[in-house]
This record gives C-alpha cells, structure tokens and sequence, in this order.
C-alpha cells in the first residue's frame, strides 16, 4: 500500500533544448500483469545533468535501463523513447546503433582484461576503424576527457585491471566515450569508489556535460545536488516529481520528495 499519492506529482516544464524524452514509458518484467515502472514521462535537457533519485526499488534502474533499450529480453516496454525524432522503443531501430549514440557506465568498473589502450580501441576496431594514428588520437582524447591521461600515459599497455577502482570506473567512461555518444547513462557510478575517487568522478561528470548529456542513477543525495540541473524523484515505480535540482532539495512541491530528501524515509 503506498503511503503517498500517485496523483500528487509535480513536473517542472524543460524550457530549453532536448536530448531525449520519453512518453508514458512502462515497464513489465517477464509476464507482469502490473508493470515495475508506470507511465514515465520525462525531458532530458541537453548538455545538462539529470539526477534518478528515490528509494530502493523505486524503478530508477528499471528506466535508466529502456533509455538505450538493455531492458529488451526482460519484458515488456511501452510507450515512446524519442531521440532526435526517431522513437528508440520501435522493432526497427537497431539496438547497437543506438547505444553507440547513448552508452552505459555501471554500478561497478568492468573493464575488459586487456591492456589500458585495448579497453578503448576494442569497439572502434569492431566498428572496422583501423587506421592507428586515429585509433591512437581516440585513446588519448578519451582519457584526456576523463583526466585519466597523465596518470597512465606512460604505461598504456599495462592491464587495466591493475588500475585502482576509480580509475578503472574512469577507463570504463573513456571507453564509452570512445564510440563518441551523446547521451551517457550511469548507473551508480560511485556506488563502489572512494571519497576522492568519487571526486574526481564528479569533476569528469562536469566536464563531460560540455559535450554530452548525462543521466545519473544515484543513491547519493549529496552527489545529486552537488553535480545534477535536474532530478527526478521515483517512487514505487512512478515518477512524482521532476524539478531543477535546486528546488527539489530546497524547496520540493511534492511531500513525498520533501520527506526523502529530509531523509525521513528511504
Ligand atoms: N530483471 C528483473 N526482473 C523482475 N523484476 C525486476 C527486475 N529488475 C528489477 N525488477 C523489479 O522492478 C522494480 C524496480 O527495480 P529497480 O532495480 O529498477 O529499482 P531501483 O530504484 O533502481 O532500485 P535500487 O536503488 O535498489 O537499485 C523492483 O520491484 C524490482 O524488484
């Protein structure tokens, strides 16, 4: 039984230009009958943070997940992810395609067990790009981007699994970043890092959003409201509020927002 009402939602309008957007997008896993995630409705602004907030099992994941369809062999989607006009959560639109346009960093680093520069070049060499001198430039434009460059510069063909966390988590970032995408999905991406390694993960954040759109799951108030514009709060599946991030941590329209991040519940 929910404690709070579905029906009391706030959703502050994105008055500038868009990166991405769904439409009542719902999520049944497996042969639900009452989707996981209900109707969610959402703008991305481009070049801007967008912050996944709520409760665990609130369908934050669940969402960041549709947004570059890697929830497709676990149910059933519907409605609408649209991205530069096209509506992603369509048969036709090719899944690899896409996610070269929006990529994914998760919760833990998973880089490859090959060598620093392999982890970077290993999906532009699939996409058939062989000529070094650019393989080369794309290694170390990727991990400039990440400010990972001048602390393994000399050592490239070192394995990446001998990197700390949060240098790997970073490697795993410039390896997304690689296939030049747009959009960057996070899933927690601090979840497993240090302090300083989790600093130095924001400072990248702020850097990356010159060039790129980032949307972040995280369970971290303080992290939201220290590197997001936006925030969405999930609750039980549903979104109840979006707001600029200010105004959700210092002046939320919804009770249910306030008391979370009061942290009155969670
Ligand atoms: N693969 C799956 N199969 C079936 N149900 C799932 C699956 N993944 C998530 N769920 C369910 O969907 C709901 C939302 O889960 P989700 O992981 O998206 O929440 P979350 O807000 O990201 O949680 P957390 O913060 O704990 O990661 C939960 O009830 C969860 O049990």
């Amino acid at each position: 039984m929910a404690e709070y009402s579905f029906e009391d939602t706030y959703t502050l309008p994105v008055k500038e230009p868009l990166a991405m957007q769904t439409k009542n997008v719902s999520v049944y896993y497996g042969k639900q009958e009452t989707p996981s995630l209900h109707q969610v409705s959402m703008d991305f602004a481009e070049n801007k943070i967008t912050a996944l907030i709520g409760p665990s099992g609130s369908g934050k994941s669940t969402y960041l997940r549709c947004l570059n369809r890697m929830n497709d062999e676990l149910g059933r989607i519907d409605g609408e992810i649209l991205y530069r006009g096209i509506n992603l959560n369509s048969p036709q639109v090719n899944v690899y395609e896409t996610r070269r346009e929006i990529g994914m960093v998760f919760q833990h680093p998973n880089p490859f067990a090959k060598s620093i520069r392999e982890n970077i070049t290993f999906a532009p060499k699939l996409y058939g790009i062989k000529d070094q001198q650019k393989l080369d430039q794309m290694v170390e434009e990727s991990l400039k981007s990440v400010a990972l460059w001048d602390e393994v510069k000399d050592s490239l063909d070192r394995s990446a699994l001998s990197l700390s966390g949060g240098q790997q988590q970073r490697l795993c970032i410039a390896r997304s970043l690689a296939m030049d995408p747009k959009i960057i999905l996070m899933d927690e991406p601090a979840s497993a890092l240090d302090p300083i390694s989790t600093s130095k993960l924001e400072e990248t954040m702020q850097t990356l959003k010159k060039d790129h759109t980032i949307i972040i799951v995280t369970h971290n108030m303080q992290q939201a409201a220290r590197c997001s514009d936006y925030c969405a709060f999930f609750y039980l599946g549903h979104v109840l509020e979006f707001n600029s991030t200010k105004d959700i941590f210092s002046n939320p329209k919804i009770k249910a927002t306030n008391d979370y991040v009061s942290g009155n519940f969670g």
